[in-house]
């Protein structure tokens, strides 16, 4: 079954509704999709309700709740468990559906002048009319980076990543820089090491909470690996057939080390998932 973002209007009835509070979903043990009408009769506080798309031909409405609910046989699961297990398109909803979230409950007071604001119809922006502005869904560019030298690649650890996970370099834009710029900057603060020869090899949609992930191999030019306090843990260069254990397969960073991998032992090349 495919997923379609589209904007639908929540005064319409029926469909499916996700039931949303921060980065989590409620879940039964036949997932997260629960029939809308059935919900509105449910003794649950809504805070919040957008129409975000279609799953098949299902309409599918995203209704914010408080983290305090239940219901029966439900229970809280976290994005990032979808990411590390659901299926591809269920994850696809999900991802958009939570990014939605976090900007209707990041957008409901105007950041301007602190008035209440309200959802535009047929757009996604909350509007608000004391100072007349429109905010729309955040998303935050970053770019993340495969360091290489000939067979070697440059893997590093924050203290964030679960025991063990080497991966790739990712860090921030920041306002008024490029995103080539960004790469050269990053790799610079957490390595110590300069670049060169960026090849631009893909993107990713990252709703944790709103990053777009842009993604590049880029050769090693000069420098010893040091390491930035605090952001990183370790860093080194690991041979191509010899790699610790990496990111989840769903991630753009996996994508960049089996791609480069891939091409050095002349293995298939692995896809990306949107
Ligand atoms: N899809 C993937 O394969 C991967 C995605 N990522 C994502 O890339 C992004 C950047 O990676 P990091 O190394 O964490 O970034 P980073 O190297 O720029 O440092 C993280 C720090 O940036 C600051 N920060 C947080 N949100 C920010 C924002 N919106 N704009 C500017 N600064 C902000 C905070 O102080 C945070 O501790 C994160 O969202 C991370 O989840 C990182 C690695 C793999
Ligand atoms: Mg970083
Ligand atoms: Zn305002």
């Amino acid at each position: 079954m495919a997923w379609r973002n589209a904007f639908l209007d929540p005064a319409q009835a029926g469909g499916w509704a996700l039931l949303y509070n921060q980065q989590h979903f409620l879940a039964d043990s036949n997932g997260v999709l629960f029939p809308r009408d059935w919900i509105k009769r449910q003794d649950l506080e809504i805070v919040g309700e957008q129409g975000i798309g279609y799953f098949g031909e299902d309409a599918v409405y995203l209704l914010q709740v408080k983290p305090s609910t239940q219901l029966e046989g439900c229970s809280w699961q976290s994005l990032r468990q979808f990411m590390l297990q659901g299926e591809a398109e269920t994850f696809r909803m999900l991802a958009y559906a939570a990014q939605i979230g976090t900007w209707y409950a990041e957008h409901r007071f105007c950041g301007s002048c602190g008035a209440a604001t309200r959802q535009l119809p047929g757009e996604r922006a909350m509007r608000c009319d004391s100072c007349e502005s429109q905010h729309y869904p955040r998303i935050s560019p970053s770019m993340i980076v495969l360091v290489t030298r000939g067979d070697e690649v440059l893997l590093a650890r924050s203290p964030r990543f679960v025991t063990g996970i080497y991966s790739t370099l990712a860090g921030f834009v920041e306002p008024g820089e490029s995103v080539e710029h960004c790469v050269a900057r990053e790799v610079r603060e957490e390595v110590g090491v300069e670049v060169q020869n960026l090849q631009y090899i893909g993107s990713q949609g990252w709703p944790f909470p709103h990053s777009l992930m842009l993604g590049f191999h880029a050769e090693y030019a000069g420098g010893d690996i040091v390491m930035q306090e605090d952001e990183i843990e370790d860093a080194r260069w690991f041979r191509v057939d010899d790699l610790p254990p990496l990111p989840a397969s769903r991630s753009i960073a996996r994508y960049l080390i089996d791609l480069y991998v891939a091409c050095r032992l002349g293995l298939p090349e692995p896809e990306l998932q949107a």
